[in-house]
């Protein structure tokens, strides 16, 4: 188990460039099985545990993958089995994503249920409804679904009850490959499902109103691999310009793309945050007190729910009270108590939480309880007074790539300790470790233990 460390205080200047979308790379991986010919290079791959979860399950279906530094080749003609291995499905809820490709390119699909997860049960219902809806049969027991149709899926008129990314995305691979023409109603309209959906296009498919709440699939025969590159990840970039605002940096986030981020931008004009522009990317310069502001997640373009604990910890910062409320998960409010271990003023009153900005903020031992919630407690830890040890980070594995040496390149004090040097520091003798500097301190253990700089 390894942590990152944090000694909070210093001021981020720089330029960061952003990595390619976890949430587009994923569907975009599960989708390439969907072609019968040719190869699918994927550029701007980021290479995240989720992706290296993606690649297995793509190539446990038979699928060929290469994995080059930032780049996915995947052929596959002829797919082996209709069943990805339990362990790797457990491993990654959006393993999901591979039912309508498998649905359409061989009629079956047996998979495990992908379970809830700590930031809420996340059902999988309007997935299957669309499925069975292109006339297949679906059946559920001993923690597996198994779905199967005669011949081609079908073409269909289908309501989402709720505008869910994966069963938009779902249903759209499926409906590619389907007979007759699609129509999803109330779909999700985030800038991954258009990015999907340009892929798609780009490999055959008749994909029209991708980014609207309606979106039109005109089934086709076959679909062939193309190259494509995978979006910028509006969260990574999100994320880094909150670490910028939080201590009152001067950042450029190279690669975000406004358009995708309007909402936090917006939020972040509100509070006093500077946001230009520029060709290349973003710039974010915080140099005024930052005032208090609501929050509230909702489906895209509406504020991200996967921005909402970096937002609380910008929050946390800022002159008087705000409140904060999640729509889209009911359990993601788990770094609240993290928060509060940091001295933080945060209570939870059903699906908002009420933040009393302001208190300064010391540093703690704490746990990334989920993926975003780890990148929060970073940029925390970025103001608090003190050291934070910030546990639980294979959550944060799962969506950034080198978080730590990209704050610190940016200028933060921080580093990330692998259980072994960890046990090291934990023997060091507490005088030791109480009375050398925090960067003093790092060079005591590589004395300890070169081989770990
Ligand atoms: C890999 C990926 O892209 N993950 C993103 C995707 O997750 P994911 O695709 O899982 O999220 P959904 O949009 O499906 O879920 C949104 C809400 O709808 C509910 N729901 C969903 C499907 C369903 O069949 N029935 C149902 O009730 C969920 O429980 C949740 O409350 O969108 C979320 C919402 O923007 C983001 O937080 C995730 O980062
Ligand atoms: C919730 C997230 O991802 P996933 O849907 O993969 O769990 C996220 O990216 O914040």
């Amino acid at each position: 188990m390894s942590k990152i460390i944090v000694r909070g205080g210093q001021r981020l200047s720089g330029t960061v460039r952003v990595h390619g979308a976890k949430n587009a790379v994923l569907p975009i991986l599960a989708a390439s099985v969907l072609a019968s010919e040719g190869e699918s290079v994927i550029a701007d791959v980021p290479l995240l545990d989720d992706v290296l979860t993606i690649r297995e399950v793509i190539a446990s279906l038979g699928a060929d993958v290469q994995h080059g530094e930032e780049t996915m080749t995947i052929r596959a003609q002829r797919l082996t089995t209709y069943e990805p291995p339990y362990e790797m499905v457990r491993k990654m809820r959006a393993s999901i994503l591979v039912m309508g490709p498998l649905l359409a390119r061989t009629g079956r699909v047996k998979i495990s249920l992908p379970g809830g997860c700590a930031i809420g049960m996340r059902a999988i219902d309007q997935h299957l409804k669309g499925f069975e809806a292109m006339g297949v049969n679906v059946t559920l027991g001993q923690g597996y679904i198994e779905a199967k149709v005669d011949g081609r899926l079908k073409g269909s008129k289908i309501y989402l009850d709720v505008a869910s990314v994966g069963a938009t995305e779902n249903i759209m691979m499926a409906a590619s490959l389907a007979d007759g023409t699609t129509t999803i109603e109330n779909a999700a309209k985030e800038p991954e499902i258009v990015d999907l959906a340009n892929y798609l296009n780009a490999m055959g498919a008749h994909v029209r109103g991708a980014g609207t709440d309606i979106i039109r699939i005109e089934g086709v025969e076959k679909l062939r691999g193309v190259r494509h590159t995978v979006i910028p990840d509006r969260v990574e970039a999100g994320t880094y310009m909150i670490a910028a605002a939080i201590t009152g940096g001067d950042v450029l986030i190279e690669g975000a793309i406004a358009d995708h981020l309007a909402p936090v931008i917006s939020k972040l004009q509100e509070m006093g945050v500077t946001v230009h522009e520029m060709d290349n990317g973003l710039h974010v310069i915080a140099d005024k007190p930052l005032k208090a502001v609501d929050v509230k997640t909702l489906p895209y373009p509406g504020f991200p729910t996967d921005m909402q604990s970096q937002m609380m910890s910008l929050l946390l910062v800022s002159d008087g009270t705000s409140v904060v409320t999640e729509t889209i998960f009911e359990n993601r409010f788990m770094h609240v108590e993290e928060f509060n271990k940091m001295n933080a003023q945060i209570k939870v009153d059903g699906r908002s939480a009420i933040v009393n900005g302001g208190m300064p903020l010391t540093g703690a031992k704490v746990t990334a309880t989920d993926l975003r919630a780890g990148a929060a407690l970073i940029c925390a830890a970025l103001v608090a007074e003190g050291v934070s040890e910030i546990s639980g980070t294979h959550h944060i594995d799962r969506g950034y790539v080198d978080i730590a040496g990209k704050m610190a390149a940016l200028g933060a004090d921080i580093q990330r300790v692998e259980a072994t040097r960890e046990a090291v520091i934990a023997a060091a003798p507490v005088a030791v470790r109480e009375t050398v500097s925090f960067k003093r301190e790092k060079e005591v253990v590589r004395t300890v233990q070169p081989t770990w700089a």
